[in-house]
This record gives C-alpha cells, structure tokens and sequence, in this order.
C-alpha cells in the first residue's frame, strides 16, 4: 500500500475534489481535517470518498468519555478509515471511542502534536522531551485498546520499539529543504517510513506544489525503495 496520505486543508470542497482527483494514483489516501470539516460536513466528506480514495477523518476529539463515545457514534455512517481522538483524553476516552467507532476503522491517539515542542510542553505544565512524553501516551493508547497513535518522525522509532503491532500516524513530514512552516518536530518521508510509521501525512510539501501530482509522485517514488516496509 502507498503510504502518503495528504492534508487536504482546504474549506473549499471544488478544490478538494479536484485535488483528490489529480493526486489518485501518487497516493495512499486522503486526510480530512477539521479544516475541511468544519466547513462542508458529512456531505463534504462523502463527497470526497466518491474518489474510493480511503477516507482518513482528522478531528482530534478530545472530551469526556460519553461525548467522544456519541460523537464517534454520529460519525460512524462516514465510515473512515481512520479516525484521530487525543491521547490526553485518557484511557476511559480512548476505550469509548474504540467501543464506538465501526469495526472497519482504525482509532488512533494523538500523542504530542508535531507543532511543539519541549519548551511548549514546559508552559503546559508537561516536564521532560517529546520522546518521554511520547513514550508514556504510546503505553497509555495501546493498553486502552486503541489502534495506534500519531506522533512526529523524531519519536517513532522509540513508539515502534514499544508496539511492534501498532499503526502508527506520522505527520511533520518534510522532504528535505522544503518550508517547515508551524512544524517544529520534522523528519523527511523516507526517514520516517525506514524507522517505522505505517502511514505518513503529508500536506502543504504536496498540496502547495505547482504541480501537486508531481511533487506527490517524486515522494511515492523515494519510497519505493522501502516498499517493503509498505505492508506494516
Ligand atoms: O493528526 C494529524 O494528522 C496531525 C497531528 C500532528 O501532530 N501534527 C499534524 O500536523 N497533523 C496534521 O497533519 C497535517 C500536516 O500538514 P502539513 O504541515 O501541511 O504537511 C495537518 O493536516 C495537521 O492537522
């Protein structure tokens, strides 16, 4: 399996499509966020898996255990492949929504987003690297029945090591030399797959290309080297 799924971060669902269109092929599958959803819906996300693309639905739920229960609940008839929920909402929240979602989709935890780092964790009152904190959300998703978890490039290597079954998320993927913007933990695509993610989200590197199929294709193409690695 092509493991690129791209950010389509867009309210506007004509360019969304379009891009869907233009990328099938290069790519894995398709990643909605809240962006997106926020903006078109469950119509907008239908909309989109016309493309029999794999649905990937970014909505970071983070709250009690019976709301983010409901709330999966209501989005069941999407059917995505993957869903995201915090790991922060702790173990009740991560076994409710894991109890809640379709037997198709796979729930993973949002660890520490890519856009932090030590010193933002600091002003939450989190102590210690994104690796530790990483390390510990990972043992808390995957005794709480999860799937697996999202987490930066930077850590991964130490989450595969804990959960060798695991489906691991990787975003802040950067090709090298390009813009990391608001991504403070970045790791190039193929550095990224050879030490262990299962998937890897990429956007703006492709999304705010000239020719996005283009850029989308030169990065399937640095990763087929590891196609070995594509079936974990
Ligand atoms: O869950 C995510 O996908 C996610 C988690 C995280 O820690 N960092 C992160 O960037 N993301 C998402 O991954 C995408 C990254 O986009 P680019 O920075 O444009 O490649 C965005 O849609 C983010 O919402």
């Amino acid at each position: 399996m092509n493991p690129i799924f791209v950010a389509i971060d867009t309210t506007d669902v004509h360019r969304a499509a379009a891009l869907a269109r233009d990328l099938t092929g290069a790519i894995g599958g398709v990643k909605l966020g809240l962006e997106f959803f926020c903006a078109n819906g469950h119509e907008g996300v239908l909309r989109l898996a016309e493309r029999e693309l794999p649905v990937f639905l970014d909505l970071k739920l983070h709250d009690i255990p019976n709301t983010v229960g409901k709330a999966v609940r209501a989005l069941a008839p999407l059917e995505p492949a993957i869903l995201t929920v915090h790991a922060a909402g702790g173990r009740a929240m991560l076994a409710a929504a894991k109890e809640a979602a379709p037997a198709g989709t796979k729930v993973v935890a949002v660890t520490v987003l890519t856009s932090l780092d030590r010193s933002d964790l600091a002003d939450c009152g989190i102590g210690g690297s994104p690796v530790e904190q990483v390390e510990r959300l990972t043992a808390l998703a995957k005794s709480a029945g999860v799937d697996g978890i999202v987490c930066s490039g930077a850590e991964v290597a130490a989450a595969r090591a804990a959960w060798p079954d695991g489906f691991f998320v990787v975003p802040g993927i950067r090709p090298d030399g390009a813009e990391t913007a608001d991504q403070k933990r970045v790791v190039t695509p193929r550095q990224a797959l050879d030490d262990g993610a299962s998937i890897l989200v990429i956007g703006r590197p492709i999304t705010g290309a000239t020719r996005p199929g283009e850029a989308a294709s030169e990065i399937a193409a640095s990763l087929r080297r590891a196609a070995d690695q594509w079936d974990k």
